[in-house]
Protein backbone atom coordinates (compact mmCIF):
# COMPACT_ATOMS: atom_id res chain seq x y z
CA UNK A 1 0.00 0.00 0.00
CA UNK A 2 2.76 2.44 1.04
CA UNK A 3 4.50 1.95 -2.11
CA UNK A 4 0.97 2.06 -4.22
CA UNK A 5 0.84 5.40 -2.37
CA UNK A 6 4.20 6.45 -2.78
CA UNK A 7 4.25 5.83 -6.92
CA UNK A 8 0.84 7.64 -6.97
CA UNK A 9 2.31 10.98 -5.40
CA UNK A 10 5.63 10.37 -7.92
CA UNK A 11 3.54 9.75 -10.84
CA UNK A 12 1.10 13.21 -10.07
CA UNK A 13 3.41 15.25 -9.55
CA UNK A 14 5.55 14.35 -12.81
CA UNK A 15 2.23 14.78 -14.56
CA UNK A 16 1.89 18.10 -12.86
CA UNK A 17 5.39 18.80 -14.10
CA UNK A 18 4.75 17.73 -17.76
CA UNK A 19 1.59 19.24 -18.21
CA UNK A 20 1.93 22.15 -16.08
CA UNK A 21 -1.61 23.19 -16.21
CA UNK A 22 -2.95 26.61 -15.83
CA UNK A 23 -4.18 26.14 -11.97
CA UNK A 24 -1.03 24.91 -11.47
CA UNK A 25 1.09 28.02 -12.83
CA UNK A 26 -0.88 30.49 -11.35
CA UNK A 27 -0.44 28.98 -8.03
CA UNK A 28 3.66 29.12 -8.47
CA UNK A 29 2.98 32.59 -9.21
CA UNK A 30 0.74 33.90 -6.59
CA UNK A 31 4.17 32.21 -4.15
CA UNK A 32 6.60 33.86 -6.21
CA UNK A 33 4.64 37.53 -5.29
CA UNK A 34 3.94 36.20 -1.87
CA UNK A 35 7.77 35.74 -1.55
CA UNK A 36 8.99 38.52 -2.90
CA UNK A 37 6.92 40.81 -0.99
CA UNK A 38 8.16 39.60 1.71
CA UNK A 39 11.78 40.02 0.82
CA UNK A 40 10.88 44.09 0.50
CA UNK A 41 8.98 44.06 3.21
CA UNK A 42 11.96 42.50 5.54
CA UNK A 43 15.24 44.26 5.73
CA UNK A 44 17.37 41.17 5.33
CA UNK A 45 16.92 38.27 3.19
CA UNK A 46 15.27 35.44 4.91
CA UNK A 47 17.56 32.70 6.95
CA UNK A 48 18.62 30.21 4.49
CA UNK A 49 20.89 28.13 3.61
CA UNK A 50 23.48 29.98 1.28
CA UNK A 51 25.87 28.47 -0.89
CA UNK A 52 29.76 29.87 0.64
CA UNK A 53 32.27 29.62 -1.84
CA UNK A 54 34.99 28.45 0.34
CA UNK A 55 32.96 25.74 1.62
CA UNK A 56 30.33 24.45 -0.73
CA UNK A 57 27.83 22.19 1.10
CA UNK A 58 27.39 18.47 -1.03
CA UNK A 59 24.48 18.12 -2.80
CA UNK A 60 22.83 15.39 -0.69
CA UNK A 61 22.19 18.37 2.07
CA UNK A 62 19.14 19.88 -0.18
CA UNK A 63 16.54 19.19 0.80
CA UNK A 64 12.81 18.44 -1.32
CA UNK A 65 12.20 22.17 -1.59
CA UNK A 66 15.21 23.77 -2.82
CA UNK A 67 14.95 20.70 -5.01
CA UNK A 68 11.29 21.86 -6.42
CA UNK A 69 12.58 25.59 -6.20
CA UNK A 70 15.12 24.88 -8.65
CA UNK A 71 12.49 23.21 -10.83
CA UNK A 72 10.55 26.13 -10.72
CA UNK A 73 13.51 27.95 -11.87
CA UNK A 74 13.89 26.39 -14.82
CA UNK A 75 10.05 26.32 -15.72
CA UNK A 76 9.69 30.22 -14.84
CA UNK A 77 12.76 30.78 -17.15
CA UNK A 78 11.38 28.80 -19.81
CA UNK A 79 8.22 30.71 -20.37
CA UNK A 80 9.86 33.98 -19.75
CA UNK A 81 7.22 34.92 -16.69
CA UNK A 82 7.33 38.84 -17.04
CA UNK A 83 5.62 38.95 -13.74
CA UNK A 84 7.56 36.66 -11.71
CA UNK A 85 10.76 38.10 -10.39
CA UNK A 86 14.15 36.24 -10.61
CA UNK A 87 14.86 34.32 -7.61
CA UNK A 88 17.17 36.24 -5.70
CA UNK A 89 20.89 35.41 -7.05
CA UNK A 90 22.87 36.19 -3.79
CA UNK A 91 26.45 37.58 -4.12
CA UNK A 92 28.31 35.99 -1.28
CA UNK A 93 31.45 37.23 -0.24
CA UNK A 94 33.06 34.96 2.48
CA UNK A 95 36.18 36.16 3.98
CA UNK A 96 37.40 35.70 7.77
CA UNK A 97 33.90 33.55 9.02
CA UNK A 98 31.69 36.87 7.66
CA UNK A 99 28.70 36.75 4.84
CA UNK A 100 27.95 39.37 3.29
CA UNK A 101 25.42 39.17 0.27
CA UNK A 102 24.44 41.36 -2.74
CA UNK A 103 20.46 41.36 -2.95
CA UNK A 104 19.53 42.39 -6.34
CA UNK A 105 15.99 42.60 -5.81
CA UNK A 106 15.74 44.88 -2.98
CA UNK A 107 14.07 48.30 -3.54
CA UNK A 108 17.62 50.11 -2.65
CA UNK A 109 19.12 48.30 -5.61
CA UNK A 110 16.62 48.45 -8.24
CA UNK A 111 16.81 52.66 -7.55
CA UNK A 112 20.36 52.91 -7.15
CA UNK A 113 23.54 51.47 -9.76
CA UNK A 114 25.75 50.58 -7.67
CA UNK A 115 25.37 47.31 -6.03
CA UNK A 116 25.38 47.73 -2.53
CA UNK A 117 26.31 44.65 0.24
CA UNK A 118 24.82 43.83 3.63
CA UNK A 119 25.69 41.50 5.97
CA UNK A 120 23.71 37.87 5.43
CA UNK A 121 24.53 36.56 8.40
CA UNK A 122 24.33 38.88 10.81
CA UNK A 123 24.89 36.40 14.54
CA UNK A 124 28.53 36.34 12.35
CA UNK A 125 30.92 38.43 14.62
CA UNK A 126 32.80 41.35 13.02
CA UNK A 127 36.12 41.00 12.45
CA UNK A 128 38.29 43.33 14.78
CA UNK A 129 41.55 44.27 14.25
CA UNK A 130 43.82 43.72 17.58
CA UNK A 131 47.64 44.35 18.73
CA UNK A 132 47.58 41.29 20.51
CA UNK A 133 47.40 37.74 18.79
CA UNK A 134 46.49 35.45 21.58
CA UNK A 135 46.32 32.37 19.42
CA UNK A 136 49.87 32.72 17.47
CA UNK A 137 51.43 30.06 18.10
CA UNK A 138 54.71 30.28 19.93
CA UNK A 139 57.71 31.78 17.60
CA UNK A 140 60.98 31.57 17.80
CA UNK A 141 62.76 34.47 20.00
CA UNK A 142 64.90 36.12 17.86
CA UNK A 143 68.58 36.57 19.38
CA UNK A 144 68.84 39.23 21.85
CA UNK A 145 70.28 42.94 20.76
CA UNK A 146 72.27 43.86 23.41
CA UNK A 147 72.71 47.86 23.26
CA UNK A 148 76.08 49.10 24.14
CA UNK A 149 74.89 51.46 26.86
CA UNK A 150 72.43 49.42 27.95
CA UNK A 151 69.56 51.67 27.90
CA UNK A 152 66.86 50.27 30.65
CA UNK A 153 64.01 49.71 27.87
CA UNK A 154 60.57 50.81 29.21
CA UNK A 155 58.13 48.33 30.87
CA UNK A 156 55.77 46.09 28.36
CA UNK A 157 53.18 44.59 30.71
CA UNK A 158 51.31 42.77 28.06
CA UNK A 159 53.12 39.34 26.93
CA UNK A 160 51.74 38.93 23.53
CA UNK A 161 52.58 42.50 22.34
CA UNK A 162 56.21 41.80 23.65
CA UNK A 163 56.13 38.58 21.68
CA UNK A 164 55.08 40.24 18.33
CA UNK A 165 57.42 42.68 19.02
CA UNK A 166 59.97 41.13 19.25
CA UNK A 167 59.52 38.73 16.91
CA UNK A 168 59.28 41.22 14.03
CA UNK A 169 62.39 43.48 14.30
CA UNK A 170 61.77 45.36 11.08
CA UNK A 171 58.81 46.82 13.06
CA UNK A 172 60.66 47.64 16.40
CA UNK A 173 61.79 51.14 16.09
CA UNK A 174 65.02 52.06 17.41
CA UNK A 175 65.60 54.31 20.46
CA UNK A 176 66.48 57.71 19.46
CA UNK A 177 69.95 58.93 20.23
CA UNK A 178 70.61 60.57 23.34
CA UNK A 179 71.33 64.48 22.96
CA UNK A 180 74.94 64.87 23.11
CA UNK A 181 75.77 67.93 25.71
CA UNK A 182 76.16 71.35 24.35
CA UNK A 183 79.81 71.03 25.95
CA UNK A 184 80.56 67.69 24.81
CA UNK A 185 79.86 69.35 21.01
CA UNK A 186 81.89 71.89 21.37
CA UNK A 187 84.76 70.14 22.75
CA UNK A 188 84.82 67.79 19.95
CA UNK A 189 84.22 70.35 17.56
CA UNK A 190 86.86 72.86 16.25
CA UNK A 191 86.65 75.01 19.20
CA UNK A 192 89.89 76.90 17.37
CA UNK A 193 88.78 76.60 13.58
CA UNK A 194 85.40 78.28 14.00
CA UNK A 195 86.37 81.17 16.43
CA UNK A 196 89.79 81.20 14.41
CA UNK A 197 88.28 82.21 11.37
CA UNK A 198 86.32 84.93 13.43
CA UNK A 199 88.95 86.63 14.06
CA UNK A 200 87.99 90.05 12.63
CA UNK A 201 90.44 92.59 10.49
CA UNK A 202 90.11 96.17 11.25
CA UNK A 203 88.13 97.57 9.07
CA UNK A 204 85.68 95.11 8.07
CA UNK A 205 82.38 95.57 8.81
CA UNK A 206 80.03 93.18 7.63
CA UNK A 207 80.91 89.69 10.13
CA UNK A 208 78.92 90.33 13.49
CA UNK A 209 81.01 89.58 16.21
CA UNK A 210 80.46 86.60 18.36
CA UNK A 211 79.62 88.85 21.54
CA UNK A 212 77.17 91.20 19.34
CA UNK A 213 74.11 88.85 19.49
CA UNK A 214 71.60 89.84 21.95
CA UNK A 215 71.65 86.45 24.97
CA UNK A 216 68.63 84.69 24.12
CA UNK A 217 67.93 85.05 20.94
CA UNK A 218 67.34 82.56 17.99
CA UNK A 219 69.69 80.06 18.54
CA UNK A 220 71.19 78.39 15.21
CA UNK A 221 73.06 75.23 15.16
CA UNK A 222 73.89 76.02 11.74
CA UNK A 223 77.00 76.82 9.63
CA UNK A 224 76.38 80.40 10.33
CA UNK A 225 79.25 82.18 11.89
CA UNK A 226 77.11 82.72 14.99
CA UNK A 227 79.05 81.03 17.98
CA UNK A 228 81.25 82.80 19.65
CA UNK A 229 84.64 80.94 21.80
CA UNK A 230 83.32 77.76 23.92
CA UNK A 231 82.65 78.97 27.43
CA UNK A 232 84.87 78.46 29.88
CA UNK A 233 81.82 79.16 32.35
CA UNK A 234 80.53 75.82 31.14
CA UNK A 235 77.05 76.72 30.90
CA UNK A 236 74.50 74.73 29.18
CA UNK A 237 73.55 77.42 26.91
CA UNK A 238 73.75 77.72 22.85
CA UNK A 239 75.50 80.83 23.61
CA UNK A 240 78.54 81.97 25.18
CA UNK A 241 77.98 84.89 28.28
CA UNK A 242 78.74 88.27 27.00
CA UNK A 243 82.37 88.64 27.47
CA UNK A 244 84.53 91.90 27.07
CA UNK A 245 87.26 90.55 25.98
CA UNK A 246 86.42 91.25 22.04
CA UNK A 247 86.58 94.59 20.62
CA UNK A 248 83.55 97.05 19.31
CA UNK A 249 82.96 97.22 15.79
CA UNK A 250 84.93 100.67 15.03
CA UNK A 251 82.84 103.00 13.31
CA UNK A 252 84.06 103.43 9.42
CA UNK A 253 86.54 106.57 9.19
CA UNK A 254 85.80 106.07 5.10
CA UNK A 255 84.99 109.44 3.60
CA UNK A 256 82.75 110.37 0.63
CA UNK A 257 85.21 110.95 -2.18
CA UNK A 258 84.74 113.69 -4.60
CA UNK A 259 83.12 112.37 -8.31
CA UNK A 260 85.99 111.24 -10.20
CA UNK A 261 88.51 110.36 -7.68
CA UNK A 262 87.20 106.66 -6.86
CA UNK A 263 89.77 104.22 -6.22
CA UNK A 264 89.07 103.01 -9.80
CA UNK A 265 89.90 106.34 -10.92
CA UNK A 266 93.04 106.31 -9.25
CA UNK A 267 94.00 102.85 -10.31
CA UNK A 268 93.41 104.28 -14.22
CA UNK A 269 95.70 107.32 -14.10
CA UNK A 270 98.52 105.55 -12.27
CA UNK A 271 98.48 102.53 -13.99
CA UNK A 272 99.38 104.11 -16.88
CA UNK A 273 102.92 103.07 -17.97
CA UNK A 274 103.81 106.44 -18.81
CA UNK A 275 102.39 107.61 -15.76
CA UNK A 276 104.90 110.09 -14.11
CA UNK A 277 102.97 111.30 -10.67
CA UNK A 278 106.54 111.68 -8.57
CA UNK A 279 106.75 115.75 -9.09
CA UNK A 280 110.01 116.12 -10.15
CA UNK A 281 111.70 117.22 -13.25
CA UNK A 282 111.40 114.47 -16.07
CA UNK A 283 114.01 111.94 -16.43
CA UNK A 284 115.46 112.99 -12.79
CA UNK A 285 116.45 109.77 -11.44
CA UNK A 286 115.79 108.17 -8.20
CA UNK A 287 116.41 110.40 -4.94
CA UNK A 288 118.85 109.33 -2.19
CA UNK A 289 116.44 111.13 0.49
CA UNK A 290 117.71 112.19 3.70
CA UNK A 291 115.73 112.98 7.03
CA UNK A 292 116.38 116.44 6.69
CA UNK A 293 115.04 116.35 3.27
CA UNK A 294 112.10 114.70 3.94
CA UNK A 295 110.78 116.82 6.92
CA UNK A 296 110.49 119.63 4.07
CA UNK A 297 108.13 117.51 2.16
CA UNK A 298 104.91 117.93 4.00
CA UNK A 299 102.36 119.30 1.28
CA UNK A 300 102.53 122.42 3.10
CA UNK A 301 103.75 126.00 1.64
CA UNK A 302 103.61 124.92 -1.76
CA UNK A 303 105.60 121.47 -0.96
CA UNK A 304 104.27 117.64 -1.87
CA UNK A 305 104.05 115.84 0.37
CA UNK A 306 106.46 113.13 0.36
CA UNK A 307 105.91 109.91 3.17
CA UNK A 308 108.26 106.92 3.37
CA UNK A 309 106.54 103.65 3.42
CA UNK A 310 109.08 100.55 3.59
CA UNK A 311 112.35 101.95 2.92
CA UNK A 312 111.04 103.64 -0.26
CA UNK A 313 110.08 107.71 -0.22
CA UNK A 314 106.42 108.37 -2.33
CA UNK A 315 105.21 111.76 -2.99
CA UNK A 316 101.78 111.14 -1.96
CA UNK A 317 100.44 114.69 -3.16
CA UNK A 318 98.46 113.52 -6.26
CA UNK A 319 97.01 110.49 -4.33
CA UNK A 320 95.54 112.63 -1.10
CA UNK A 321 92.54 113.48 -3.55
CA UNK A 322 91.69 109.53 -4.30
CA UNK A 323 92.44 108.71 -0.41
CA UNK A 324 89.38 106.45 1.24
CA UNK A 325 90.00 108.16 4.69
CA UNK A 326 90.41 111.88 3.50
CA UNK A 327 93.21 114.45 3.36
CA UNK A 328 93.61 115.11 6.98
CA UNK A 329 94.29 111.25 7.98
CA UNK A 330 96.77 111.00 5.00
CA UNK A 331 98.40 113.72 6.05
CA UNK A 332 99.18 112.51 8.70
CA UNK A 333 102.07 110.78 7.60
CA UNK A 334 103.20 113.14 5.56
CA UNK A 335 107.47 114.24 5.53
CA UNK A 336 108.15 111.32 8.00
CA UNK A 337 108.00 107.85 7.93
CA UNK A 338 104.50 106.08 8.07
CA UNK A 339 105.33 102.33 7.79
CA UNK A 340 103.73 101.83 10.93
CA UNK A 341 101.05 104.20 10.99
CA UNK A 342 100.39 102.78 7.68
CA UNK A 343 100.16 99.01 9.30
CA UNK A 344 97.87 100.09 11.86
CA UNK A 345 95.04 101.17 9.74
CA UNK A 346 95.14 98.93 7.04
CA UNK A 347 97.75 96.77 6.42
CA UNK A 348 96.16 94.96 3.48
CA UNK A 349 96.66 97.66 1.21
CA UNK A 350 98.96 97.43 -1.15
CA UNK A 351 101.07 100.46 -1.55
CA UNK A 352 103.87 99.44 -3.86
CA UNK A 353 100.93 98.87 -6.10
CA UNK A 354 99.35 102.13 -5.55
CA UNK A 355 101.85 104.37 -5.74
CA UNK A 356 104.33 103.18 -7.81
CA UNK A 357 104.11 106.00 -9.99
CA UNK A 358 104.90 108.42 -7.02
CA UNK A 359 108.32 106.52 -6.10
CA UNK A 360 110.82 109.31 -5.18
CA UNK A 361 113.53 107.23 -4.22
CA UNK A 362 114.83 105.57 -1.23
CA UNK A 363 115.23 107.01 2.48
CA UNK A 364 118.91 107.01 3.58
CA UNK A 365 120.61 108.34 6.88
CA UNK A 366 122.01 111.77 6.94
CA UNK A 367 125.33 110.50 6.18
CA UNK A 368 124.59 108.33 3.18
CA UNK A 369 123.13 111.74 1.74
CA UNK A 370 125.86 113.93 2.71
CA UNK A 371 128.13 112.94 -0.05
CA UNK A 372 124.88 114.14 -2.82
CA UNK A 373 124.02 117.64 -1.11
CA UNK A 374 124.62 119.40 -4.41
CA UNK A 375 122.62 116.79 -6.27
CA UNK A 376 119.80 117.33 -3.99
CA UNK A 377 120.02 121.04 -3.82
CA UNK A 378 119.88 120.82 -7.90
CA UNK A 379 116.17 118.90 -7.61
CA UNK A 380 114.70 121.48 -4.60
CA UNK A 381 115.07 119.15 -1.90
CA UNK A 382 117.07 121.33 0.22
CA UNK A 383 120.94 119.60 1.25
CA UNK A 384 121.46 116.86 2.42
CA UNK A 385 120.12 114.41 -0.11
CA UNK A 386 121.41 113.30 -3.47
CA UNK A 387 120.44 110.89 -6.65
CA UNK A 388 120.98 107.42 -6.64
CA UNK A 389 122.81 107.46 -10.39
CA UNK A 390 125.30 109.99 -8.32
CA UNK A 391 125.08 107.88 -5.19
CA UNK A 392 126.00 105.14 -7.06
C1 LIG B 1 100.10 106.79 6.91
C2 LIG B 1 99.17 107.63 6.58
C3 LIG B 1 97.75 107.18 6.38
C4 LIG B 1 96.73 107.22 7.21
C5 LIG B 1 96.76 107.80 8.61
C6 LIG B 1 95.59 106.65 6.59
C7 LIG B 1 94.34 106.52 7.14
C8 LIG B 1 93.28 105.90 6.58
C9 LIG B 1 91.99 105.78 7.17
C10 LIG B 1 91.58 106.31 8.50
C11 LIG B 1 91.25 105.10 6.33
C12 LIG B 1 89.78 104.77 6.52
C13 LIG B 1 89.67 103.42 7.16
C14 LIG B 1 88.24 103.04 7.33
O1 LIG B 1 87.60 102.71 6.32
O2 LIG B 1 87.77 103.10 8.46
C15 LIG B 1 92.05 104.78 5.21
C16 LIG B 1 91.61 104.02 4.17
C17 LIG B 1 92.40 103.77 3.11
N1 LIG B 1 93.63 104.20 2.85
FE1 LIG B 1 94.77 105.22 4.11
N2 LIG B 1 95.95 106.23 5.37
C18 LIG B 1 97.24 106.55 5.20
C19 LIG B 1 97.99 106.29 4.08
C20 LIG B 1 97.55 105.71 2.97
C21 LIG B 1 98.31 105.53 1.78
C22 LIG B 1 99.76 106.00 1.56
C23 LIG B 1 97.53 104.89 0.94
C24 LIG B 1 97.83 104.48 -0.46
C25 LIG B 1 98.73 103.54 -0.73
C26 LIG B 1 96.28 104.64 1.58
C27 LIG B 1 95.24 103.93 1.02
C28 LIG B 1 94.04 103.72 1.67
C29 LIG B 1 93.02 102.90 1.14
C30 LIG B 1 93.07 102.12 -0.16
C31 LIG B 1 91.98 102.89 2.05
C32 LIG B 1 90.67 102.13 1.96
C33 LIG B 1 90.91 100.87 2.72
C34 LIG B 1 89.67 100.05 2.81
O3 LIG B 1 88.58 100.61 2.67
O4 LIG B 1 89.83 98.86 3.06
N3 LIG B 1 96.32 105.16 2.81
N4 LIG B 1 93.28 105.27 5.38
Amino acid sequence: MAVLGISLIVASVVLLILRRPEWFQQFWRNLYRQAASQQNQLPRPPQRPIPRIEEPKPEDEDDQTNQKERERIAVSSEKKVASSPPPPVPVVIHENGTSITYNPDSPRAEEQTTPKASVANPSDSVPAFTLSVPDLPPQPQPPKVVDVEEQPAPAVTSSSSTSNARSTPSMMMPPPPLPVPASASRSTGSSGGLSANLTRQPGTSTLPLPGSRPVGGSGSSGPLPNRGPPSSSGGGGLFPPPTHSSKPAKPSRAVVLTPGHSPLDWARLSGHPTADLRGLPKETPYLRVTPSMLKKMTGRKGKDAWMVLGGRVYNITPYIPFHPGGEPELLRGAGRDGTKLFGEIHPWVNYEGMLAACLVGIYVSEEDGEAAGAAAAKNGAGGGGGSMEEMD
